[in-house]
């Protein structure tokens, strides 16, 4: 049979009409899609292994949030922890969580370092009312959500990508956290309302190659030996622009070699210990012309002090949703002993300790980032909030031994 040009066109017309309801159907499934799946942390560094998808939000989730931040003390804070699974970040969280601070952590876990050590400590705090966030700081989603959440008065940043000697090997893993993450932090932070107040970890090494000693915040510090370094400095200038611009009130900590129990694995105390008991040879640097190595070893009780410290005199930040209302505080602080040990002397008191002796192995310092010698002025930090370090390297050695036997549980050497 003939169709008739109207039936044509009416059949045109009903498969347009069908062929526009079907896409509108599918744009709509892939929206929904998209929309209600819950935003993954973006752990889009190429480099560094996470191990594994963190997901957030949720009504469960938000509890297990706002519980975690509650204030449990008058005049209390309420501080978001970065890098709360790390060996500063977890002491100082606990510190914040027993004087009655609420206390949220946020972590990715990451595996620079053995994430089972990473994982003890989150039980550790769990276990004292910290809830960590798995997540990037990178993740500007999530860090809003936190926001959403929970009003933080404070944020003490600590979660970067530290060493001096791995910058060599994975340099976008440092302007990853150290750079991207603080920046996409400080935006998500001069968008809050109210802005919080943000005490953050610099670092001695930004003192380079500076050698007027002992090191004080005047000095100049233009001169990074390490990318580790040079991307510390960068957080200190970039925080000078939040500030500037945002009147967020911002206080960097220049950490001298900070160690002690729950410490890193990738620094020298803690893998001298570990090679020394397993008879491995350990390579000792020197200077040049046989000169000591030395660093300002600094006890992890008394950076702790330190970083509460500087959270109780830190002001309030002047801004509010994006805009300056006013000039706001800006300061950096040496945290250090202020008696650098030469790294032989270390690796001495770490024999005794363990009753074994070191099989050591001498050798230039090598051309990887390292500075020969750190030394920390803290009459800044004295002056501010009565920083004043009481743990020499002999008795903080002691805990971190006591520490290490007992959690790797090494019964052939005791701690005296
Ligand atoms: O203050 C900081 O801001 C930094 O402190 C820490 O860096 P460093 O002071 O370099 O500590 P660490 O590696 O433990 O080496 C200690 C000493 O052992 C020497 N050292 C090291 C390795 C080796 O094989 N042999 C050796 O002699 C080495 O030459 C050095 O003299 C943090 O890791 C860093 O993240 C940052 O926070």
């Amino acid at each position: 049979m003939d169709k008739s040009p109207y039936y044509s066109r009416t059949r045109w017309h009903s498969s347009v009409a069908k062929l526009t309801i079907w896409s509108f159907l599918f744009i709509a499934v892939i929206f929904l899609f998209f929309y209600r799946s819950p935003p993954s942390s973006s752990n889009s560094d190429p480099s560094r292994r996470y191990l594994t998808s963190a997901t957030w939000g949720g009504a469960a989730w938000e509890k297990r949030v706002r519980t975690s931040a509650r204030i449990r003390s008058r005049n209390g804070f309420s501080v978001l922890v970065t890098g709360a699974a790390g060996f500063v970040g977890t002491h100082v969280s606990s510190a914040l969580k027993r004087r009655g601070d609420g206390v949220l952590g946020l972590d990715n876990f990451n595996d620079y370092y053995d994430p089972t050590l990473k994982r003890a400590r989150q039980a550790l705090l769990e276990r004292s009312g910290v809830f960590i966030v798995e997540g990037d700081i990178n993740d500007v989603s999530l860090l809003k959500k936190l926001f959403e959440v929970v009003p933080f008065t404070h944020v003490m940043h600590l979660a970067a990508q530290a060493g001096v000697r791995y910058a060599m090997k994975n340099p976008a893993s440092y302007v990853h956290s150290n750079i991207a993450g603080f920046v996409s932090l400080l935006e998500v932070c001069k968008d809050a309302n109210p802005q919080p107040a943000i005490v953050w970890a610099s670092s001695s090494s930004v003192y380079g190659l500076n050698t007027k000693v002992p090191f004080s915040e005047k000095d100049r510090t233009d001169q990074p030996a390490s990318l580790y370094a040079a991307t510390k400095k960068a957080g200190e200038e970039i925080a000078h622009t939040y500030n500037h611009i945002y009147g967020l009130s911002l206080t960097g900590l220049r950490f001298f070699t900070v160690y002690g129990p729950w410490g890193r694995p990738d620094m020298a105390y803690f893998f001298f210990t570990k090679d020394i008991l397993n008879g491995k040879t350990i390579p000792i640097f020197e200077a040049a012309n046989h000169g000591n190595v030395a660093r300002d070893f600094t006890y992890i009780d008394d950076i702790v002090k330190g970083c509460l410290g500087s959270l109780d005199t830190a002001e309030k930040s002047t801004g509010s949703g994006g805009k300056k209302k006013g000039p706001a505080q800006l300061r950096v602080f040496n945290l250090g002993n202020t008696s650098p040990v030469p790294v032989t002397d270390l690796v001495s008191i770490l024999e005794r300790l363990l009753k074994v002796k070191a099989k050591r192995n001498i050798m230039k310092l090598p051309r990887n980032g390292d500075v020969p010698y750190t030394h920390a002025n803290i009459s800044y930090a004295q002056k501010e909030f009565g920083y004043k370090p009481t743990t020499d390297l002999q008795t903080g050695l002691k805990k971190f031994v006591r520490w290490y036997l007992g959690y790797y549980g090494n019964k052939k050497a005791v701690a005296r």
